[in-house]
């Protein structure tokens, strides 16, 4: 099987090419390959490519950037997932589509299904929403997977964020209103996968919109907390982690005050395996403290 990677340099990207079987070949054009800021050229491209599904996790990431960004947050987030979208179905292949929590406003006050309504409170999740949109839009065989809270080994994300503040302060002041739930990428990349292969093996599945998180919840501070707890004694030292407020960590992009996500529909459909956010945050820091990624 043949798969086609948009973001193989990214953190879930970079991931998935660890857990690809041998039966699965990956053909990943980085930007110097196809400039996704140029979407005009993805048709051509796409088309010439010789594989059985597309896996899209190239986007604009930058939550805050993004507020001042907003043109080009759409054109990766909207737009490419648009053109890609009909690039496959052009093909008759399908497409994974990945999304994420910030699409929703977080003010439900339950985990959130893949049917409730979305209300993003920032560009990026506005973005992303567009993005949901333009695929549904097309007429060819898409699972849009929405995630949340990813970190891993690869790219910059919160984990990795703590791990250097812990470095260099007494003292990290963390918000503990927002909940939700994290996600390693190796988890997200097995699921992206398993999905993909899926789509590709049983042509009556004609996807839909998916949910895929770790399990349990938690939030900011306790994800923080959890790091400095299961790193112990392989840190040389280990902050106090405070407890605070989102008024009292002033930000450019508004966030969802709880985006946990309902998984069961997916772990239903598509036999993933879901660890709990804590287990997956313990082999996490395993790889990247002994080094063994
Ligand atoms: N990170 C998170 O916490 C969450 C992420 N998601 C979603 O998961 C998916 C993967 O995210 P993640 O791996 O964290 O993202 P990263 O920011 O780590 O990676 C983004 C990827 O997109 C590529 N990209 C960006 N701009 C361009 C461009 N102009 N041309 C070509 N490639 C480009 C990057 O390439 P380059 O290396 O060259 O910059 C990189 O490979 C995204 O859809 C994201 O919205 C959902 C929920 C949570
Ligand atoms: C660094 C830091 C952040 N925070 C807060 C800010 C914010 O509310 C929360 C998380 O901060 P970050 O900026 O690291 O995370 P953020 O960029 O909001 O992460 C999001 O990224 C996008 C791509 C997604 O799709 C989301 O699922 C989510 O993972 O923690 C603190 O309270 N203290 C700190 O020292
Ligand atoms: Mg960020």
């Amino acid at each position: 099987m043949k798969l086609l990677l948009l973001g193989g340099t990214g953190q879930l990207g970079r991931e998935i090419f660890l857990h690809a079987g041998p039966g699965l070949s990956i053909v990943a054009p980085t930007r110097r390959d196809l400039d996704l800021v140029r979407p005009e050229t993805i048709d051509s491209y796409v088309a010439a490519q010789d594989v059985d599904v597309i896996v899209n996790a190239a986007a604009y990431t930058a939550v805050d950037k993004a507020e001042s960004e907003r043109d080009l947050a759409f054109v990766l987030n909207a737009e490419v997932p648009g053109r890609l979208a009909a690039a496959a179905a052009a093909k008759g292949i399908p497409l994974v589509h990945v999304s994420t929590d910030y699409v929703f406003d977080g003010i439900k006050g339950a985990p959130y299904r893949p049917t409730d309504p979305v209300a993003p409170l920032g560009v990026y999740g506005a973005s992303k929403e567009a993005g949901e949109k333009a695929v549904r839009a097309t007429s060819g065989r898409a699972v849009i997977l929405r995630t949340a809270w990813v970190y891993g080994p690869f790219g910059g994300n919160f984990m990795k964020t703590m791990l250097r503040l812990g470095r260099e302060r007494d003292v990290l002041r963390v918000v503990d209103d927002q909940r939700g739930t994290p996600t390693a990428s190796a988890d997200l990349a097995a699921a992206s996968l398993a999905i993909a292969v899926r789509l590709v093996n049983d042509p009556g599945d004609h996807g839909g919109t998916f949910h895929f998180t770790n399990a349990g919840e938690t939030t900011w501070c306790g994800f923080a907390r959890a790091i400095f707890d299961l790193a112990g004694s392989r840190l040389a030292r280990r902050p106090d982690v405070l407890a605070i407020t989102t008024a009292e960590y002033p930000t450019p992009a508004r966030r969802p005050a709880d985006s946990r996500l309902d998984c069961d529909a997916t772990i239903a459909r598509y036999h993933i395996s879901q660890p709990d956010w804590r287990t997956a945050l313990a082999s996490t820091l395993d790889r990247i403290l002994e080094r063994t990624i």
